[in-house]
């Protein structure tokens, strides 16, 4: 018997890009939040409490309040088209499938929610990628956000009999791309601003602090994403963090504590930046723009200015080229 020459169900090889947030709920109603936050929230990359403890506090008080209180906070940022982090994240693969060209496919998935990192994935083998860089969208790497979205991109590949090449992309928290696309996009919306900042406050997503006692990078990593960010920008930078949750001791100092020490300090009129988000989201708009411009206003502060993220914008798009373009370079000789 012959063997078959070229077999008719291998697919045409590509290299392909995926493009991980950390997801959202798919409506801004409690049923729908309170799906997105039992996933999210189960997680225990993310909760580092034992389960059999954890559960029944999560099943108890926490889904019993929160998801109507969150609903409530989603549907003032909420977008015609969708959830700001999946509207922006969306528009981000686009704009990079643009950039990048007809031989390389790029894709986006959310860790909790949708579209789910496990459809993608076999979406995109099914479309013939052998080669996929996953791309977890977090300048700054924590087991919270980048590791979570890499084990879910790997429990995946666990189920396929013909598993495509991976890759993961490291954390660029010092990459001068990156650092350039910040200065950039910052020195922009600054320009556009009607009043002129004294300072600009860097707020990042929070963690535990035990975490970083643990051994977590992404405190030392957010300092020196700031330290570089203040070297190339031509104002005072501070920095802080938000979104705090639960009753552990988070990271400090936290971003409302400060915008009111800078008030006593004498920072009349400040731009908000929140360097560790890829894309504007409910942390962003809600908590930074809506409710932290209200606290610095009533401490004394004049001017507040929210400048948003990188989102799909040219800086961003010329920053993942270059660092996806390097890592895809062995792949397509
Ligand atoms: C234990 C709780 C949480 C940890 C740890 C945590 C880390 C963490 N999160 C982000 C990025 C985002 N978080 C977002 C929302 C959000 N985060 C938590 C809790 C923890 N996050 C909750 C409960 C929520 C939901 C909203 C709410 O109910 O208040 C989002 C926005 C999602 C959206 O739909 O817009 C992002 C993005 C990072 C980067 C991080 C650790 C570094
Ligand atoms: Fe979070
Ligand atoms: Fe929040």
């Amino acid at each position: 018997m012959t063997p078959p020459t070229d077999h008719p169900a291998i697919p045409p090889s590509r290299v392909g890009i995926l493009l991980i947030n950390l997801g959202t709920p798919d409506a801004p109603d409690t049923a729908s939040v309170r799906r997105y936050l039992a996933e999210f929230l189960s997680d225990s990359r993310v909760v580092e409490i034992p389960q059999l403890v954890w559960q029944p506090i999560l099943r108890g008080a926490i889904l019993t309040t929160r998801p109507k209180k969150s609903a409530h906070a989603y549907q003032q940022v909420w977008m015609p088209e969708g959830s700001p982090l999946a509207v922006h994240t969306r528009a981000t693969a686009q704009a990079l499938q643009q950039a990048m060209g007809p031989r390389v496919l790029v894709d986006w998935a959310m860790r909790y929610g949708n579209p789910a990192i496990a459809t993608r994935l076999k979406a995109m083998k099914q479309a013939g990628c052998d080669r996929i860089l996953i791309a977890p969208l977090y300048p700054q790497y924590s087991a919270a956000t980048t590791a979570t979205a890499n084990d879910a991109a790997f429990a995946a590949l666990a189920t396929m009999r013909w598993q495509p090449a991976v890759r993961t992309l490291p954390p660029y928290h010092d990459d001068p791309a990156y650092i350039d696309a910040l200065r950039a996009s910052i020195a922009r919306s600054i320009a556009a601003l009607p009043f002129r900042p004294d300072a600009l406050l860097a707020s990042f997503h929070g963690m535990p602090e035990r975490t970083l006692k643990l051994g977590d990078p992404y405190h030392c990593q957010a300092v020196k994403t700031v330290r570089l960010l203040g070297a190339a920008l031509p104002l005072p930078v501070h920095m802080s963090f938000q979104s705090r949750f639960g009753r552990a001791k988070w990271l400090e100092p936290e971003t409302e504590a400060t915008l009111a020490n800078l008030v006593k300090q004498g920072v009349r009129n400040i731009a908000v930046a929140t360097p560790g988000f890829s894309a504007d989201c409910l942390e962003t708009l809600e908590e930074i723009a809506l409710r932290a411009k209200e606290v610095f206003l009533a401490e004394g502060g004049e001017n507040f200015a929210y400048l948003p993220c990188l989102n799909a914008s040219a800086e961003a798009i010329t920053l993942y080229q270059r660092l996806m373009g390097r890592e895809l370079a062995g792949w397509m000789d």
